[in-house]
C-alpha cells in the first residue's frame, strides 16, 4: 500500500501552526567492557528527546562552486527539465524529465502496517517532514571558466540533444561568478580553463568578495537559506600546518595573510560558515581542515562531506557489507574505472588522483572493524588486516562523462573454497551524481530546521555541525570528533530514515514484524490488531483485547465507516493503491474523516484535519 503523506496520532506528537514537536525515546545499548577479564556487559539504555521541526520551508538558494562544471550544468539543466515537465524523444522514445537517483524524491519508506489489513504501507521518504522541492531550488554559484551553462551543457555532453536544446536558452543565461584557483591544488592540466578569476592573489580579498557574492545571491533572489556546495574538481590534500589551518583563529589568519596551504575549498568553506549557510563537499579532498571545523562549530554552522557516492562506490559499500554479514572474506576488492570527462581529466594527475584514491578506499574500514572473527585485529592490538584493495582511475577521452567501472571482489569461502564476483556498470557519472547533490543541499536545508532538547537542557539546539546525516550520499563522510565512521550503505540509510522517523515521533524500522511471528498466529490485520493498536495509541491498551470495537470507541476513535474497515478502494491518483485524495481509505479520526495534511495531498491546500494531539 502507498500513501502519499500521513500525520501521526501520539499523545508524543503535536502539529503547531509552525512546527512539528516530538517527544522520543531513544533507546539504545551500552556495553560495558573490563580490558583485563575481557567481560563484557551488555547495559540497554533511554533517553528522551523532544524534537522540534519548523514547518515554514522559504526559499532556498543552491550555489555551486564548479557550476560550469558537467555536474553543475547536469543538476541545473535538470531542475530546469523538470520545473518545465520538459520531454524530448530519443532512439529509444519519448523521454520526459525526473528526479531518478534521489532518494527523497524517488525512494520510499515503510510507515507501518495497515491497521485493518495488516498490509506494509509505504510513503515517499520526502512525506516525513516539510522539504524543499528540487523544482523550487534557486541555482547559482561560481567556476574557474567562464563559460555560460547553455555551453557549459553542451560541453559537458552528458544530456540528450533533445533535451539540450529546449534548455538552451534558459542556461544561457546563467553565467557563473568568477572564482579562485590557488597553486597545484588541481591538475595543471585545467590551466587552460581557467578565464574566469578573481583578481590578484589576495586570500582575503578573496574571502571577502565570495562572502559578498553569497550576500547578493540571497539579497537578489529574496532567498532564505542559502546552501553552498563544492562540485568543483578535486583538489590535492592540504597539508595539516599548525599555525595554519589547525585553529579556526589561526585559519582566519593564514587566509589573511594568503598562505599558500589554504586551499579554495576550505576559503569557499570559510566563506560559506561566516555567511552562516551549509556548506558540502562532493570532492574527496581535505576541505574540512581542523580549523574549518572548528570555525563551523563556533558559528553552529553545518558542514558536510566528502566526495559524492555515485556508482560505484556505493555498489562496494553494499557489497563487502553483504559478504562480511554473510560470514564469508573478501580478501581482494579492484576497483578500476576509465573515464573521459574533465573530472577524468583532473584525476589523470597523480596529486588529485591520491585524493579520489583514499576515498574510495575507505570506504570498506568500518564493516572490516566490524568482524574480528573475519579479520582479527593486528599484533598488541595493531587494526585488522583488511582485504586487498586497489582503485584504478584512467583517463580516456573518448568515452566522455560514460564511466565504465570494473570490480573484481575474491572471498575466502567455506572449507577452503574462493569466490570471484565481478561486475561491470557503465553510466554517465554526472547523471548520478546530480541527484545526490539535491538530495545533500535539501537535506541540508532541512537540518537548519530541526531542533532537539533533552531534559537536561535548557533549550532546544541543533545537531552537531558536521551533519554526519549525510553520508549516505558520500564516500568518506565527515563525522563529529570520537564518532565512528559508517560506511555501510543500508546503515546509513537506516540512520536517515530513522531519524526523520524520530521527528515525527514514530519508532525506528526494525523489521521484527513480532505481530506477525505470535502463535497461534493474529490473522494479518485482525480487528483485535488494528483496536488493540488504537487503543495502545491513546493508553486504553488493557481494554483492547476485551471489547475491540467497544475500545476503539471509548478511546475516541470511530472507523471510517460503522460497518467497520473499508475495503481498500483503488484510486486513480496512485496506481491502485488504497488512498483517495491524498487520504488512505482505512484513516482513523475522531471526526469519521480521513485524516490529511496540509501541502502535498492531491488537491492540495487544506489544514489538518482532525484535532491536534496533546502537547509533547
Ligand atoms: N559521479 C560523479 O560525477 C562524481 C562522483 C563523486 C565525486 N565527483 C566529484 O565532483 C566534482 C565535479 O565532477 P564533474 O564531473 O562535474 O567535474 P568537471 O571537471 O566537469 O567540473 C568541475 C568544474 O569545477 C570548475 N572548477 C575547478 N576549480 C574551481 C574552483 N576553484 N572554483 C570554481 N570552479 C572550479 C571547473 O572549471 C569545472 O567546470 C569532481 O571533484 C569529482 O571528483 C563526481
Ligand atoms: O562512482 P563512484 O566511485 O562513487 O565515484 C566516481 C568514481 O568511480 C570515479 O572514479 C571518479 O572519477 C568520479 O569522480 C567519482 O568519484
Amino acid at each position: 500500500m502507498f500513501v502519499p503523506n500521513f500525520t501521526v496520532r501520539s499523545p508524543h506528537v503535536r502539529y503547531t501552526t509552525d512546527a512539528i514537536e516530538a517527544t522520543y525515546r531513544y533507546e539504545t545499548t551500552q556495553v560495558e567492557t573490563d580490558g583485563a577479564t575481557g567481560e563484557a556487559v551488555a547495559v540497554p539504555t533511554a533517553a528522551t528527546y523532544h524534537f522540534r521541526t519548523a514547518t515554514k520551508v522559504g526559499r532556498v538558494g543552491l550555489m555551486l562552486v564548479g557550476l560550469g562544471g558537467n555536474n553543475g550544468s547536469t543538476v541545473t539543466a535538470a531542475i530546469a527539465a523538470n520545473r518545465r515537465g520538459l520531454s524530448w524523444r530519443t532512439k529509444a522514445g519519448e523521454q520526459s524529465a525526473n528526479y531518478l537517483g534521489s532518494i527523497l524524491m524517488s525512494s520510499t519508506l515503510r510507515v507501518g502496517a495497515d491497521a485493518a489489513t495488516g498490509e506494509e504501507v509505504h510513503t515517499p521518504l520526502r512525506s516525513l517532514l516539510p522539504m524543499v522541492h528540487p523544482n523550487d531550488l534557486v541555482v547559482g554559484g561560481w567556476d574557474i571558466n567562464s563559460a555560460d551553462l547553455g555551453t557549459a551543457m553542451r560541453r559537458a555532453a552528458v544530456l540528450d540533444v533533445g533535451a539540450q536544446v529546449q534548455l538552451e536558452e534558459e542556461l544561457s543565461s546563467i553565467v557563473p561568478l568568477p572564482s579562485v584557483m590557488y597553486g597545484d591544488f588541481i591538475a595543471a592540466n585545467q590551466a587552460a580553463r581557467a578565464d574566469n578569476l578573481l583578481p590578484g592573489d589576495d586570500k582575503g580579498a578573496h574571502l571577502a568578495r565570495i562572502r559578498a557574492d553569497i550576500r547578493d545571491f540571497k539579497t537578489a533572489n529574496d532567498i532564505d537559506t542559502v546552501v553552498v556546495l563544492w562540485t568543483a574538481n578535486t583538489e590535492r590534500f592540504a597539508a595539516l600546518t599548525p599555525g595554519v589551518n589547525d585553529t579556526a583563529d589561526a585559519l582566519l589568519a593564514a587566509i589573511d595573510a594568503s598562505h599558500p596551504e589554504v586551499s579554495p575549498s576550505t576559503l569557499f568553506a570559510v566563506a560559506a560558515i561566516l555567511e552562516g549557510c551549509p556548506y558540502v563537499n562532493g570532492s574527496p579532498q581535505n576541505t574540512f581542515v581542523p580549523g574549518a571545523v572548528d570555525l563551523a562549530v563556533r558559528h553552529d554552522v553545518f558542514i558536510g562531506g566528502d566526495d559524492f557516492k555515485s556508482g560505484q562506490t556505493k555498489f562496494k559499500s553494499v557489497l563487502v557489507d553483504f559478504l562480511v554479514q554473510a560470514g564469508l572474506k573478501p580478501t581482494a576488492i579492484v576497483s578500476y574505472n576509465h573515464l573521459g570527462n574533465n573530472d577524468g581529466r583532473n584525476l589523470s594527475a597523480p596529486s588529485q588522483f591520491r585524493s579520489k584514491e583514499i576515498s574510495k578506499s575507505s570506504v570498506v574500514d568500518d564493516v572490516v572493524a566490524s568482524n574480528a572473527l573475519l579479520y582479527p585485529p593486528g599484533p598488541g592490538g595493531a587494526p585488522p588486516k583488511g582485504p586487498d584493495h586497489v582503485v584504478v582511475i584512467k583517463y580516456v577521452p573518448a568515452v566522455g562523462d560514460s564511466k565504465r567501472a570494473l570490480d573484481e571482489y575474491t572471498s575466502d569461502i567455506f572449507m577452503g573454497g574462493t569466490n570471484t564476483i565481478v561486475a561491470h556498470n557503465t553510466c554517465e557519472d554526472s547523471l548520478l551524481a546530480s541527484p545526490l547533490i539535491l538530495d545533500l543541499a535539501i537535506l541540508a536545508e532541512l537540518s537548519t530546521r530541526i531542533t532537539y532538547r533533552t531534559p537536561e537542557m535548557q533549550r532546544h539546539t541543533h545537531f552537531h555541525p558536521v551533519l554526519s546525516l549525510l553520508s549516505y550520499l558520500l564516500k568518506a563522510p565527515i563525522v563529529p570528533d570520537g564518532a565512528p565512521v559508517v560506511n555501510a550503505l543500508f546503515k546509513q540509510r537506516a540512520c536517515l530514515d530513522n531519524l526523520l522517523r524520530a521527528c515525527v515521533g514514530l519508532p525506528p524500522e526494525n523489521d521484527m514484524r513480532l505481530e506477525q511471528r505470535a502463535h497461534p498466529a493474529q490473522p494479518a490485520g485482525s480487528r483485535a490488531t488494528a483496536a488493540a493498536a488504537a487503543a495502545a495509541a491513546t493508553g486504553a491498551a488493557a481494554e483492547a483485547d476485551a471489547a475491540p470495537a467497544a475500545a476503539a470507541a471509548k478511546a475516541g476513535i470511530r472507523r471510517v465507516d460503522a460497518e467497520g474497515v473499508r475495503p481498500s478502494i483503488p484510486s486513480k491518483e496512485f496506481g491502485g493503491a488504497t488512498a483517495i485524495n491524498g487520504l488512505n481509505s482505512n484513516a482513523w479520526n475522531a471526526n469519521g474523516m480521513g485524516t490529511a495534511r496540509s501541502g502535498e495531498r492531491a488537491g492540495g491546500g487544506g489544514a489538518v484535519a482532525g484535532e491536534a494531539a496533546a502537547p509533547a
